[in-house]
């Protein structure tokens, strides 16, 4: 039988992001409960991975963590060279503005504005110039380019993804994280964001970390981390559909 082989967690340093020992723990006394149990992780440079495991196992807990969203209880993460529990709240937020791209299913757009001032917002919060050739890259590889004068109300769900994709990308962030991103999406639209996403590692150097329960989804990825009980429970390399749901089914997912 051609099983799965499921390989042992790497951390590897000089990786876009790691944790080291991180430990959540929600809630306190008797409702406390540990999403993560001293997890050590570490996502590469210029690669796509997929996190995913059972219900509960921690994976949005994880994700929240190392993209500077919710506090360890224990721990560190390192985005680069940078410690995040070292940081003040206020650099937390520069960071996250200027470092960090967020795709989330909900695709959190301004209403009232354009899909071009939705994504250069970023830019402007930051007091910064968009690098127009790399903005009209990234808005041909996400094919917008007919849409940047819409507002989000006249845009498909798929095409307001894609704007939401494109404002994470174009303050070139260290890494984007991406949770469930297609779960707003029909299958169609849901499969054009992921070769997308796709595109943006291959074309574009990105670093994708993304949270999904789909196979599917995270067969477009290079690398799968399997959580399971709120500790890395393998990963996967190169991950097909099939290898995906092998893995899941040998968690008890
Ligand atoms: N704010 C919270 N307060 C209390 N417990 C929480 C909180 N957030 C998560 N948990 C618990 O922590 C554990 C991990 O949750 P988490 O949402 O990280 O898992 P998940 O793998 O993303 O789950 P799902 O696939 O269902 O979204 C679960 O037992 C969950 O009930």
């Amino acid at each position: 039988m051609n099983s799965t082989r499921i390989l042992e967690p790497s951390v590897a340093t000089g990786a876009a992001v790691s944790a080291f020992g991180l430990t959540k723990i929600h809630g306190t006394g008797d409702a406390a409960v540990v999403a993560l149990d001293d997890v050590d992780v570490s996502f590469e440079r210029g690669r796509f991975t997929a996190i995913m495991g059972p219900s509960g196992s921690g994976k949005s807990s994880l994700l929240h963590c190392i993209a500077g969203l919710d506090n360890a209880t224990r721990g560190q993460v390192h985005l680069g060279d940078t410690e995040l529990s070292a940081l003040s709240d206020d650099a937390l937020t520069v960071l996250r503005r200027e470092r960090i791209g967020f795709v989330f299913q909900a695709f959190n757009l301004l209403p009232t504005l354009t899909a071009l001032d939705n994504i250069v917002l970023p830019l402007k919060l930051a007091g910064r110039r968009p690098d127009r050739d790399h903005l009209d890259h990234v808005v041909a590889v996400l094919g917008i380019g007919d849409r940047l004068g819409h507002r989000p109300s006249e845009l498909s769900g798929g095409q307001q993804q894609r704007v939401a994709v494109a404002r994470a990308l174009v303050t070139r962030p260290d890494v984007i994280f991406a949770d469930e991103p297609t779960g707003a999406l029909d299958s169609v639209s849901g499969q054009e964001l992921l070769s997308f996403l796709r595109r943006c590692v291959d074309e574009l150097g990105q670093t994708v970390v993304m949270v999904t329960h789909d196979p599917a989804a995270a067969a477009h990825a290079d690398r799968v981390v399997l959580l399971a009980d709120g500790q890395v429970a393998g990963e996967l390399a190169d991950p097909t559909v099939d290898s995906v749901l092998e893995a899941l089914r040998g968690l008890g997912a």
